[in-house]
């Protein structure tokens, strides 16, 4: 079509510009971006891959009835927990539904209790003082307290064993996403054996879900309510499709967010003084942080928000359906579309020093009413909109809190560099980041 946008083929035919896109894909885009203009095509491996990168054409990508999300998922979501196609286009609607109607400002705030006890315990497990790498330790607490949260007590790994099976599990698994959306089983063994032991762990989770159905607080529990309205024999894959949404992003963010906050002394001092005055340590057992308790850390949530934007996602994805008019170019049906929530959060337009951890950027917002900032997109937009991040912003709030609240921490590395080696989620740290720590 002669109004295609620019396209970047590289010099191998069929592989096209894998190689350079393979080797950074995120800071590719930037220099695609300088040297095409803001909309280009990237062929790579016989797919082309359509870039958008300026916020006027972002509506476009978000409500558009020429694109389309489930289309441009599905095969990822066939190769990386083995749901067919036919499975996925007749399923994916309901449990959409669901997850949004579980995860409303209104029913996240039932969570936030029984959040916070687990989030408790596995940080008092980390004993009294010692040292570790900030993201493992995150992870170890994060991760039982997440699970157990939104797919049930009984089902959370409680000892030292089966928490770190799961662990090493669930890192392979997350550490292979993306070559693993994209390449064969054959070609991955040891991610294609995390992914099956995570589905069969799906699979007896499901099944003690619906052995307590009456519940262990009463409520049901996220899977239970996925559980009882969807009977699909293939609800343990979407249940790994759902604890990966719910684990992936939310945790390396937790990470930044807390190795933000240490390595700047003013920001830390201000977090310090909203978190020990709003925490009151009513009883000395246990630290209970109610959602009104958060509300007095209004600082705090500015830290979050602004470690969200620093560290969006690389890159989302939609299909182009039918031809797709963006500025003067006629984007062809069959392409992926794809636009940066990492990029875009670095246009100085609506982010100022886009580089700089400014959590005051955040007053203009009205966190209260649930109002980001214009430009922010760290979780996507239109129909297909991250259904967690009510839930994501409560939970990273509700443990930087905490474990602030309780150790005391000495960074011993300084804060790594985002890897730029994934397009997929949140980005992970390029190198070590050790911790001292000490319990108050
Ligand atoms: C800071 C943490 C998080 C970030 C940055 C994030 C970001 C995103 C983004 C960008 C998307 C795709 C949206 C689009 O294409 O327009 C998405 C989808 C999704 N997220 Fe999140 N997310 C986070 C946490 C969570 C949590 C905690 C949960 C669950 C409790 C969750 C559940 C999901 C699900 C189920 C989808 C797929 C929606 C669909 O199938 O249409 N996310 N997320």
């Amino acid at each position: 079509h002669p109004n295609m946008p620019p396209c970047i083929r590289g010099w191998i035919p069929w592989f096209g510009a894998a190689f350079e896109f393979g080797k950074e894909p995120l800071h590719f885009i930037q220099q695609a971006r300088a040297t095409y203009g803001p909309v280009f095509t990237v062929e790579v491996a016989g797919k082309r891959l359509t870039f958008l990168t300026l916020n006027e054409d972002f509506k476009a990508f978000f409500t558009s009835k020429d694109v389309d999300f489930e289309q441009a998922v599905q095969e990822p979501v066939y190769r990386t927990a083995s749901i067919s196609k036919e499975s996925f286009f007749e399923c994916h609607l309901d449990c959409l539904a669901i997850i949004k109607s579980r995860l409303t400002p209104g029913n996240t705030a039932i969570l936030s209790g029984p959040l916070c006890e687990e989030f408790d315990d596995h940080l008092e497990s980390l004993g009294s003082e010692g040292s570790a790498q900030l993201n493992e330790l995150i992870k170890s607490v994060m991760y039982p307290a997440v699970m157990s949260n939104l797919l049930g007590q009984c089902n959370s790994p409680k000892s030292t064993l089966t928490k770190q099976e799961f662990l090493d599990k669930f890192t392979t698994y997350d550490d292979g996403f993306e070559y693993g959306s994209q390449l064969p089983d054959i070609f991955l063994k040891e991610w294609a054996s995390s992914k099956q032991w995570l589905i069969s762990l799906l699979r007896n989770m499901i099944t003690k879900a619906e052995e307590t159905l009456s519940s262990e607080n009463g409520n049901k529990t996220l899977l239970q309510h996925l559980a009882t309205s969807i009977s699909d024999k293939l609800l343990p894959n979407y249940g790994v499709l759902m604890l990966w949404a719910s684990l992936a992003n939310a945790i390396p963010i937790t990470f930044w967010a807390v190795a933000f906050i240490l390595s700047n002394p003013g920001v830390y001092k201000i977090a310090m003084d909203q978190i020990r005055d709003a925490i009151q340590n009513r009883d000395k057992e246990k630290t209970k942080v109610t959602l009104d308790d958060l509300r007095q850390m209004p600082y705090v949530k500015w830290c979050i928000m602004e470690a969200i934007r620093l560290r969006a996602p690389g890159a989302i994805t939609r299909k182009v359906v039918r031809p797709l008019k963006i500025q003067n170019y006629i984007i062809p049906p069959g392409d992926m579309l794809l636009m940066s929530p990492y990029w875009a959060h670095r246009n100085p337009k609506y982010f100022p020093d886009p580089e700089d951890f400014k959590p005051e950027r955040w007053e203009k917002a009205d966190l209260e009413k649930n109002v980001l900032l214009e430009g922010f997109v760290a979780f996507g937009g239109g129909k297909n909109q991250c259904p967690g991040r009510w839930y994501a912003i409560m939970e990273l709030h509700m443990f930087v809190a905490l474990i602030l609240y309780k150790f005391e921490f000495t960074l011993l590395d300084p804060v790594p560099k985002p890897s730029p080696l994934h397009l997929v989620g949140t980005q992970q740290p390029d190198g070590p980041c050790t911790v001292r720590y000490k319990h108050r």
